[in-house]
């Protein structure tokens, strides 16, 4: 577990595109190194905000698209092709627009897939695919609620307290949609990379108890740590709690 690295933007906008170049030579230096890069999605207004200025970068002609698995650190429990699923919106923001390899796109089963609405049973198989993988994550991304939650994370629900399986059905989340699906904080801190992502005003509570908060039952951001590096990736407006040294 490494401990969080501040990264403080401008504003939303400079975040998402300072990210995306960052994610672009991410991904290229473990296709170099590896042959073949894996990264974890996540949702949400700054997930999505990400996947779009990639798709608007130039530089993501550098990315060998074909060699790169893209797994989904949660998803919201609903029709495939509904629009609030984290999987539909990630396709308009960038995934139609570049040459993924459809067998190396991991999503995350849909209510009306072969599990039907038992999201426990679509959570094992998820968890059944994540473990046919054999490396670890090179960077996990999780847009952080207002509430510190990560993924489908959400403080005081059983789900964060996870200790052995890899992917969890969550019922009864504060947010909509209630049932979910999520990768586990086992899971997600087996990755080399954990980036956090906190912009808005509305995070600045968020960011602020992801670096300092202990216990993650009440802030899962402050449990989601990478093996090699730990990234908070906040702006300004999401800086305003954060103790002095620590905003620079
Ligand atoms: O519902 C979700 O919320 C979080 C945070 O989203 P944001 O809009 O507050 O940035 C997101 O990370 C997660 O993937 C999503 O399902």
């Amino acid at each position: 577990m490494t401990a969080p690295r501040l990264l403080v933007h401008r504003d939303q906008r400079l975040m998402a595109e300072a990210t995306a170049a960052r994610l672009i030579t991410t991904i290229q230096d473990a296709q170099a190194t590896r042959g073949s890069a894996s990264v974890v999605l996540t949702g949400g207004r700054n997930g999505n905000g990400l996947l779009a200025a990639l798709a608007a970068a130039p530089a993501r002609e550098a990315v060998d698209w074909s060699r790169l698995d893209l797994w989904w650190g949660d998803e919201r429990f609903l029709p495939a092709g509904d629009p609030d699923r984290n999987h539909t919106q990630a396709g308009q923001a960038l995934l139609d627009a570049v040459p993924v390899e459809p067998g190396r796109v991991h999503v995350m089963p849909a209510s009306d897939g072969p599990y039907g609405e038992d999201a426990e049973a679509a959570a094992e198989a998820y968890a059944a695919e994540l473990a046919g993988a054999t490396d670890p994550f090179d960077v996990v991304l999780l847009g952080v609620g207002p509430d510190g939650h990560v993924a489908s994370l959400f403080p005081g629900l059983p789900g964060v307290s996870e200790r052995s399986a890899t992917v969890v059905a969550v019922r009864e989340a504060p947010k909509p949609p209630p049932t979910r699906l999520s990768l586990t904080l086992p899971a997600i801190n087996a990755a080399r990379q954990v980036w956090l992502l906190a912009a808005g005003a509305d995070k600045a509570k968020a960011a602020a108890a992801a670096l300092a908060a202990t216990d993650p039952v009440e802030t899962p951001a402050a449990g989601a740590r990478g093996t090699d590096r730990t990234l908070l990736l906040v702006d300004q407006a999401a800086a305003v709690e954060l103790p002095p040294a620590a905003a620079g």
